[in-house]
């Protein structure tokens, strides 16, 4: 079962949760064919550059103090054996020197974290992104988990270390390429295309006014808040103008909840559930979700639980205050490709596709997709030894080469021939920030009309009938307002990052039908880099039918001071398998659903 992580009770009474009736069925049917994949696909395969850069420095002293001793008389052993330690030490610092330019280069360190976030005017934000970052650099001093900063700074003492520090030491340099995911989001210095992109008129579109029901949580006025509090748990609550929201319960480990109403005070989730809108999941200029990112990439880990719902092994991780995230493990090299015999539905989840997929949805303006990062994490110390959950806690085991691997349970791929294991304790995953709890924000979830048929030998009726979007048409909720166009966005991604899985997806039930579609699960994207997958587009293909924003971003990433390449991989650098950053050329016709009447009489200038 799985053991959820209560979050302060005053939290829910002080929201307002502006959402609909029902609650959103979640739970997804599945007639698939139950394909295993023959064992030994799970490859963590760590970097071993650096490994061998150290064997050679290693064998080379080595050699050196053997040729000593045979060639050279005693009286001059001395000098060399002098020699050699100089050279050895010389070895160090060169090694120490370049890891540390590694590192800037990489990972800016937590407490400086709040300069490097992209400065807006607006002077609230600011003030919220420095206590925000501060807290948790303090925070992650405490942390007994990856203390990649601290170990990088100390080379001379790590290197020495117990067998297994000392992995997970040649691990940390993999993870500074995966938090790269976060660090895309904070000010990449100079000019580069993704900046330049971001800078376009295309992603700076002036928006209507928010009104009070485009927001998907609200926190209640304080004032109202006594005057409406009518429950038994309310009356009993001190809440006052000035006073904190207590946590009803002090859980071990769990930080003493000190959030008043002022925004100033919450944590960066919070502040991302605070930020959901109507139309879109986070706003890309906020400079929360820099925050956001940094936060999965090194809070603490406090619990570690399945989480129920889908078909493959997955995590929720909970953090000291009470932020949650959805952990992927790596399962397989980066570098794997899908085998070409296996049908979509049957293939391995990616964790660095739902990284990706993060920044691909970002890149063509939709936000659509929680943040997600990648980390490295230690599954002994964050996930074993901690964890409340007895069905998972069971699963672990030691390989023959004494890695930790662990399996669960779920339906597909949860068995010792398909582990997820640890080197010898460090596994890449992928972190999702949570969205609010469906307590708070009831989720509806739609079958897509577009479904693949998840059979081996039926095909769905929109691959035989070319008619099928006629239909679709005129059902509901696709013969009204954006949700047809919505759905061909989703095709456009799906498309560019070669997911067949999207069965069904997600809207926030509150907004109704006029709403943006959450992209969750992208964990079968990214599979196939050398084929493309024209039935993704078959959305688009026989409806015949895109927004025009969507059309003119594609456009101009097909251009070359903005090649999409070119500005994935800069948002990606180090996290994808760069086969999957070769061009992608994109002919669309001119159909266009114009969302943006009255912003462009000079359209051709954007893309032009
Ligand atoms: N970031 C998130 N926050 C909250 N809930 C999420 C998040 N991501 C996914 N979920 C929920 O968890 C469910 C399972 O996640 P996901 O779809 O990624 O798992 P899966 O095993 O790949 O599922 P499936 O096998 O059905 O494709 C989703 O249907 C969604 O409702
Ligand atoms: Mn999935």
């Amino acid at each position: 079962m799985l053991s959820k992580t209560p979050r302060p009770q005053s939290l829910h009474r002080e929201m307002v949760v502006m959402g609909g009736r029902k609650r959103g069925s979640g739970r997804k049917t599945r007639e698939e064919q139950n394909q295993r994949l023959p064992s030994g696909n799970a490859d963590p395969g760590l970097d071993t550059t650096s490994e061998t850069n150290r064997e050679q420095s290693g064998w080379e002293c080595g050699s050196l103090l053997s040729m000593i001793k045979r060639n050279l008389g005693r009286s001059t052993r001395s000098i060399y054996l002098g020699l050699a330690f100089l050279s050895l030490t010389l070895h160090l610092l060169l090694a120490c020197f370049c890891l540390s330019v590694l590192q800037t280069a990489c990972v800016p360190p937590a407490s400086s974290s709040s300069s490097s976030i992209p400065k807006t005017n607006n002077q609230h934000h600011q003030s919220i992104s420095q206590s925000s970052s501060s807290s948790a650099a303090s925070s992650s001093h405490k942390l007994p988990t990856v203390p990649q900063n601290e170990e990088q700074h100390k080379p001379n003492s790590t290197r020495l270390h117990l067998k297994d520090k000392h992995s997970f030491n040649r691990a940390a340099e993999r993870e500074k390429k995966l938090i790269g995911a976060g660090k895309v989001i904070q000010k990449v210095k100079g000019h580069s295309k993704l900046e330049a992109l971001f800078e376009h008129p295309l992603y700076n579109l002036p928006r209507p006014e928010l009104q009070e029901d485009d927001w998907l949580l609200r926190v209640k006025a304080n004032e109202h808040a006594r005057d409406t509090g009518s429950d038994e748990e309310e009356r009993e609550d001190p809440v006052n103008s000035d006073s904190q929201w207590q946590s009803a319960s002090q859980e071990e480990g769990y930080d003493k909840v000190t959030w008043t109403s002022d925004v100033e005070t919450h944590p960066p989730w919070l502040r991302f559930h605070l930020g959901i809108s109507r139309w879109e999941l986070y706003n890309r200029k906020d400079p929360n979700l820099a925050q956001l990112t940094h936060y999965l990439a090194t809070q603490r880990i406090l619990g570690a639980v399945q989480k129920t719902g889908g078909t493959q092994l997955k995590l929720l991780m909970s953090f000291p205050n009470y932020g949650q995230a959805l952990l992927k493990p790596m399962k397989q090299s980066r570098e794997a490709e899908t085998d070409v015999n296996l049908f979509y539905f049957s293939d391995f989840e990616r964790h660095n596709a739902e990284i990706a997929a993060f920044h691909l949805d970002r890149l063509l303006g939709f936000n659509r997709i929680p943040p997600v990062v990648g980390r490295l994490i230690n599954v002994t110390t964050e996930i074993r030894e901690i964890t409340t959950d007895h069905r998972l806690s069971r699963t672990f085991f030691t390989s023959p080469v004494g890695n930790v691997c662990f399996y669960g349970q779920c339906e597909y791929y949860c068995s010792t021939e398909h582990p997820v294991c640890g080197q010898p304790h460090a596994l890449e995953v992928s972190l999702a920030a949570m969205l609010p709890d469906l307590t708070l924000a009831p989720r509806r979830s739609w079958r897509s009309p577009w479904r693949r048929s998840y059979s081996r030998t039926k095909l769905a009726q929109w691959e035989t009938d070319p008619a099928y979007c006629d239909t679709v048409k005129q059902t509901p909720p696709y013969n009204h307002g954006t949700r047809l166009v919505d759905l061909i966005d989703m095709a456009v991604l799906d498309f560019l990052m070669s997911n067949m899985d999207r069965h069904h997806y997600e809207t926030f039930e509150k907004f109704g039908n006029e709403t943006f579609l959450l992209h969750l699960d992208n964990g079968r994207a990214f599979g196939r880099h050398s084929r493309d997958e024209p039935s993704i587009l078959a959305p688009l293909q026989q409806c015949c039918r895109i927004r025009r924003s969507t059309f003119l971003r594609l456009r101009l990433l097909s251009l070359p001071g903005f090649r999409m390449s070119d500005v994935m991989r800069d948002s990606l650098l180090g996290i994808l398998w760069q086969a999957w950053c070769s061009p992608v050329s994109i002919t669309i016709k001119d159909v266009i659903y114009d969302d943006l009447e009255g912003y462009d009489e000079d359209h051709d200038r954007w893309t032009g």
